[in-house]
């Protein structure tokens, strides 16, 4: 979709959203959720171009403490996920780490997420960016009639998921990224290289910490 589409498609859905306010002083946020167990350049692009093409003032990337509906055992400690995302967003301005998940705890659902993003920042417009993969489970979510009144829900195309969703998903035109971080443990696992698809920077603490060996 080209950019002047989005933009109409996004004034659209705020007129369509009276509860969120439409006024084009308020700072709007992107948010991207995720276990990134570890970030790859993946996150770092759907981030960017969905940041450029809403004209977000940042997006903030906020690790879950323990994901809903997915299996965790596999992960990295979470200290060691935050650092890597620490690695990944360094020299962005506009991309913020958020630890509220990390700090609350528990099970990440995104509803309490934007409740308590809301208190802190009223003032704020959020927009929560989902890969096409995650939309077939946004039924599930918890409270999910409740959280597409709080957010905007910006869907980004993953290979082999449809566009398609009874929620309101305003969906943002990215080139196909086909990195996955399960895909880089694989990698990891099989000897191969990770070069062009993970920071080298994470790269170097992921050799450094020993992650993601079997
Ligand atoms: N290459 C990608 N293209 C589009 N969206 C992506 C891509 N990688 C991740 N995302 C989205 O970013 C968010 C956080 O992703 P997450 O940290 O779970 O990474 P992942 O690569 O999907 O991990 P895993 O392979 O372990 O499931 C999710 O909404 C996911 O759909
Ligand atoms: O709130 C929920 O019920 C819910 C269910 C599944 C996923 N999410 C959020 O969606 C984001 C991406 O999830 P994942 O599993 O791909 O890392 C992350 O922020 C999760 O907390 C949230």
């Amino acid at each position: 979709m080209k950019r002047l589409a989005v933009k109409t498609l996004i004034e659209k859905s705020v007129q369509d959203m009276p509860q969120l306010s439409s006024s084009r002083k308020k700072k709007r946020v992107g948010i991207l959720g995720g276990t990134f167990n570890p970030p790859h350049l993946g996150h770092l692009i759907i981030a960017e171009e969905v940041a450029d093409q809403l004209g977000l003032d940042k997006v903030l990337f906020i690790p879950d403490s323990t994901p809903p509906h997915v299996d965790h055992k596999a992960a990295a400690s979470a200290a060691k996920r935050k650092a890597m995302v620490e690695l990944s967003i360094a020299g962005n301005p506009r991309f913020e780490l958020n630890t509220c998940e990390l700090d609350r705890g528990g099970i990440s659902y995104t509803y309490d997420t934007l409740q308590e993003l809301r208190l802190r920042h009223p003032d704020w417009e959020y927009y929560f960016i989902i890969g096409g993969d995650m939309v077939a489970y946004l039924p599930k979510w918890h409270k999910i009639n409740e959280l597409v009144k709080l957010v905007h829900l910006v869907g980004v195309a993953r290979s082999g998921y449809p566009k398609k969703s009874n929620y309101p998903i305003l969906w943002v035109d990215v080139p196909l990224i086909e990195i996955s971080s399960t895909d880089i443990r694989w990698r990891i696992q099989h000897g191969c290289s990770l070069k062009y698809l993970v920071l080298d920077s994470v790269i170097d603490y992921i050799r450094k910490e020993g992650l993601y060996r079997v």
